[in-house]
């Protein structure tokens, strides 16, 4: 197979694949300054420019080695191809760099994630009715962290810029402040690192993470659903807070959903954060939208025109995550197949996605959706407990089984654990009315719908 592909060829086509995957970004750090130099049976060997090459390598040994095995196997239709990385000298000769391999984690300690991504600023964030008020809220935090809002939280569904938001405050505070202590951590990496100083035989672990999280100026938790049911990290971040707090010391967060409604997340810290300040992050609209990709593309120095745009925005509408992963689809296609930027390739674009999207309705599906977002198993949906959060969780999952799909109300009884017809009729009504009056509960179930028929 690999005869009839010559060494540019393959490399362009994987460049065009690790551009859809991982953005402008990290693609043109990490895998545009690679030149392809031999193809062989087995490897395709790439050279690194040297002033570049610990970093590259690293991220390869870490990350791409394997995407490129894959997209090398697709690409030839079954051959096995290895990249070989090489660093460039100035002599223009190739050192033997050592060959890529796929390695664990790296155990620094208390580093991991811990940098704010420089693309996360509030100068590339695009504001509109879903995100205005949060963002003036982080505008004011930056500017006066610790004084104002103390603590900020931002919640709201997937993909909407909860973490770019969180991470603008750090960013535009740093800028003024290049000796601030900021500290970035998703809720996982806290307790991670919790349990490693837990865990270390080594005096000082404990220490050494009580001087990571608490002589920070500001610090940022991303994702704090994660703690759900976790009763030891709630206490030890209980701690962290005070800790902070009680010095002035600016703490923001980010969750899928208001704290009240976490599964098992201790009132004393629930408590504390509504003292704070919430707030929400909407579904971006249609100028929204446009405005995103607008800026994409000029950020990108590509000249697209605005119906074509406007297409992509009008039929991309779940959330800014999926809006952008549309996009490098498109621009790895005008950039590296060579299509026009027209309606006709953005349409290509959006008729592929809507094939990898389009997810069958079944109520197993539905069942499995409704129990993640809520934090329980689909066996404890069909189970007979009536604990108030899975009552809900098993109204929801009924109210969308009955309005999604063909099921009949017996048949709907039967999956949800044999219970009568009249159960998932109430669970139903119930369901209906609460979203009449709260719009939290209509915005929650349009998500659900979502998710269900797209995917994340
Ligand atoms: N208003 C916006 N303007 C520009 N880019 C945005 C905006 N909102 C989101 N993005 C981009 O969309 C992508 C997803 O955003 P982000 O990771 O912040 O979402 P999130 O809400 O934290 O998602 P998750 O819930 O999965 O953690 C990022 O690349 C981000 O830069």
């Amino acid at each position: 197979m690999t005869a009839s592909i010559t060494k540019e060829e393959l490399w362009n086509q994987i460049q065009a694949r690790f551009f859809q995957k991982l953005g402008t970004v990290s693609f043109s750090a990490y895998i545009e300054p690679l030149t392809p130099i031999e193809l062989t049976a087995a490897s395709l060997r790439l050279s690194v420019p040297v002033d570049e090459a610990s970093e590259i390598i690293n991220r390869w040994n870490s990350a791409y080695s394997m995407d490129f095995v894959q997209f090398a196997l697709e690409i030839t239709g079954g051959t096995f191809i290895k990249p070989d990385l090489q660093i460039s000298t100035t002599l223009t000769e190739s050192v033997v760099a050592p060959s890529p391999t796929i390695t664990t984690e790296q155990s620094v300690p208390f580093s991991r994630e811990s940098d704010l991504d420089p693309d996360f600023t509030f100068e590339k964030f695009v504001t509109g009715s879903g995100n205005e008020n949060a963002y003036a809220v982080a505008r004011a935090v930056a500017e006066q962290p610790g004084k104002v809002y103390n603590p900020y939280l931002i919640y709201g569904g997937v993909g909407l810029g909860k973490t770019h938001l969180m991470q603008s405050i750090g960013n535009s505070y740093a800028k003024t402040n290049p000796q601030a202590r900021i500290k970035y951590a998703t809720a996982e990496d806290f307790l991670n690192d919790f349990t490693d100083s837990l865990r270390a035989s080594v005096d000082g672990a404990t220490a050494a993470f009580k001087k990571t999280y608490r002589s920070v100026d500001i610090l940022l938790i991303d994702d704090i659903q994660f703690w759900s049911g976790k009763e030891k990290v709630q206490e030890e971040f209980f701690n962290t807070f005070n800790a902070l707090t009680k010095n002035g010391k600016q703490i923001v967060m980010t969750s899928d959903r208001i704290p009240t409604d976490i599964p098992d997340l201790q009132t004393r810290l629930t408590s504390r954060f509504e003292a704070g300040i919430l707030m929400d992050i909407q579904k971006p609209d249609l100028p929204t939208r446009v405005a995103i990709l607008k800026n994409l593309s000029s950020a990108d120095n590509l000249e697209i025109p605005n119906e074509v745009l406007e297409l992509i925005a009008e039929n991309i509408d779940s959330n800014v995550r999926s809006l952008e992963g549309a996009f490098h689809k498109f621009e790895a296609k005008i950039r590296y197949m060579n299509k026009p930027a027209t309606k006709e390739t953005a349409q290509q674009i959006l008729d592929d996605l809507n094939i990898d999207r389009g997810q069958k309705v079944t109520v197993d599906r539905i069942q499995e959706t409704v129990a993640t977002y809520f934090m329980q198993t689909v066996a404890d949906l069909k189970s007979s407990s009536r604990k108030k959060d899975l009552v809900n969780a098993r109204h929801v999952a009924m109210y969308l089984t009955r309005t999604m799909t063909d099921e009949s109300l017996p048949d709907i009884g039967r999956a949800f654990g044999g219970r009568d017809h009249s159960s998932v009729l109430h669970a139903t009504n119930k369901i209906t009315e609460k979203a009449e009056i709260d719009p939290r509960t209509k915005e929650l179930l349009l998500d659900l719908a979502n998710e269900i028929k797209n995917g994340k």
